[in-house]
């Protein structure tokens, strides 16, 4: 975590290179959101992201400076791969599909996405993310050891603690889809507070854009039909960004209706 950490701390000219409002770039650091014009309630985060498949390729366009975050990050995205492919055949076994089911194009694409939340004179105008699900299929979350993370449940945003050393794992919507809405994707959000910076790490495993997404027929009961279209993963991904990740709106386009 600390090399995250060490990362935000560099001064503004080290990062100024990696800043980028350009959506398509693959390796950028941000503030706020695309949609600041828009939202009711402003962000107060920045966000690294980049991919990390395939590794030998995605490490030549990762941040040169903390010297050592090359080396480290790589390390965490091969054990974070593990770690998601591994629940993912868990997950797998749970439902009753065969082994590797999620392997191949359901999980080609990975994707770290380092968020940091100064501290924030008056958390009530801001939140570190708006409330979303993850649209990928799993995230392996590391929120480090600082609160801030919510997730809506029974009508309440209900806190979640961080644990040392533990990782918060999210089902995103494509899980829920492939799974016809047996497993469910959760929804959250991140808030601020005033005290101190809060650094949390997500990693996303994500199908590869052309990947065709749909209901697993042996996950449709027979009383049951499908309740999602097939897809391009691709157009998942443009119609939620978007809808900012609205969860009641972002999956409606794909849903059938019996
Ligand atoms: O920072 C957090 O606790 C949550 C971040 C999150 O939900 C995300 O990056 O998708
Ligand atoms: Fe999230």
């Amino acid at each position: 975590m600390n090399v995250f950490k060490e990362f935000f701390e560099l001064p503004a000219e080290d990062k100024a290179g990696i800043y980028s409002e350009d959506l398509k770039r693959p390796c950028r650091l941000y503030t706020s959101s695309s949609n600041y014009d828009h939202e009711n309630v402003h962000l107060w985060r920045d966000n690294l992201r980049h991919p990390c498949h395939p590794l030998e390729d995605c490490i030549k366009i990762w941040p040169l400076k903390p010297t050592r975050y090359r080396e480290i990050v790589a390390t965490y995205s091969i054990e974070a791969k593990k770690l998601g492919l591994r629940i993912l055949e868990l997950l797998s076994e749970g439902l009753g599909l065969g082994s590797g089911f999620f392997g191949d194009k359901l999980s080609d694409s990975l994707l770290l996405s380092v968020n940091h939340y100064p501290p924030c004179p008056d958390p009530s105008l801001t939140l570190g993310v708006s409330r979303h699900c993850d649209p990928n299929l799993l995230t392996i979350l590391h929120q480090g050891d600082v609160y801030g993370l919510q997730v809506f449940k029974d009508g309440e945003w209900i806190g979640v603690e961080p644990l040392h050393n533990a990782f918060v794992v999210n089902i995103g919507h494509q899980l829920q889809i492939i799974s016809n809405n047996k497993l469910k994707s959760a929804e959250h959000r991140a808030v601020t507070n005033s005290r101190v910076a809060r650094t949390t790490v997500a990693f996303f495993i994500n199908p590869s854009d052309d990947c065709v997404i749909e209901p697993d027929k042996s996950l449709i009961d027979t009383d049951e039909s499908p309740a999602y279209k097939p897809f391009q993963f691709k157009e998942f991904l443009l119609n939620y960004s978007s809808l900012m990740g609205n969860p009641e709106k972002c999956l409606e386009p794909f849903e059938l209706h019996a």
